[in-house]
């Protein structure tokens, strides 16, 4: 079922959920330049009878585009606000990159709503403010089809860059709008979860890309590695998008820990 739910601020977020009503809940949240779409391939995937739940965070998707910047404290409400409306609790909170950055800050606000983490390709602080200030300034100047072939460099690596799974992952970013994604970026730039996320005490599972060059399998793994009892895992022959370039072997590793942890329907 496709439902719009309105932020606390009034933006319209537009989500997807299928699977059981009283199935044990998954919620999803997808990468910047990215859409709730990166799930398609993995989803079928995962252990039956879940409830799955994935939106398009603001100014992406088909949801609306306020205007830049937003704040990670925003977007971590409207991953509140998505989960309420669905009347969801104890979910395990799956965010890949940006998404993963949600799940962390959502999991240090509101331990009551996550029941445990899957933080995939991801890390307390990604990047620094002047390389995002400078992709802002990049991508007002002139949109984000130029700056398409370093991100999917980063993205997949030399190896990948020209296979399908890139050439959608291109598509959807192309189509961002610019503002949406300037103000993730914005949010990105922002944040720094190391200390509170060191303080968090809940079932997690870590996942990095091999080839990944936004977010390489050490960065990933200093964040996993601050939560006492995580696991961590490294998808082999994957970027930063391994839900799209490799649904299977993503999607082997999560319904384990799913499992793991009793998290099934
Ligand atoms: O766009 C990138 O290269 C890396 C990234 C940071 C946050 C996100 O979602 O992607």
């Amino acid at each position: 079922m496709r439902r719009m739910v309105e932020a606390r601020d009034g933006t319209r977020l537009a989500t997807r959920i299928a699977g059981p009503e009283n199935g044990p809940a998954l919620v999803l949240a997808h990468a910047l330049g990215t859409d709730m779409t990166l799930w398609d391939e993995a989803i079928p995937l995962l252990p039956e009878g879940l409830r799955v739940l994935r939106w398009d965070m603001r100014g992406h998707g088909g949801s609306d585009v306020p205007a830049a910047p937003y704040a990670m404290g925003t977007l971590v409400s409207d991953a509140e606000a998505v989960i309420e409306a669905h009347d969801l609790r104890e979910v395990v909170f799956a965010g890949i990159s940006l998404g993963g950055m949600v799940a962390q800050a959502l999991a240090v606000k509101r331990l009551d709503l996550v029941r445990a983490l899957v933080l995939s390709n991801t890390a307390a602080k990604i990047g620094t403010p002047k390389l995002w200030d400078e992709r802002i300034a990049a991508v007002r100047q002139s949109g984000l089809a130029p700056q398409a072939d370093a991100v999917i460099e980063r993205w997949f690596g030399p190896r990948s860059r020209m296979g399908p799974a890139a050439a959608r992952a291109r598509r959807v970013l192309t189509g961002t709008d610019v503002e949406g994604y300037a103000g993730c970026c914005a949010a990105v730039s922002g944040t720094d979860l190391y200390t509170p996320v060191s303080g968090l005490r809940l079932p997690l599972l870590g996942l990095a890309g091999s080839e990944d060059r936004s977010t390489p399998p050490d960065l990933v793994r200093e964040t996993i590695d601050l939560v006492p009892g995580s696991r961590f895992e490294i998808v082999r022959r994957a970027g930063h998008l391994p839900p799209l370039e490799r649904p299977a072997d993503w999607a082997a590793p999560v319904s384990e820990f799913l499992r793991a942890i009793g998290h099934t329907g």
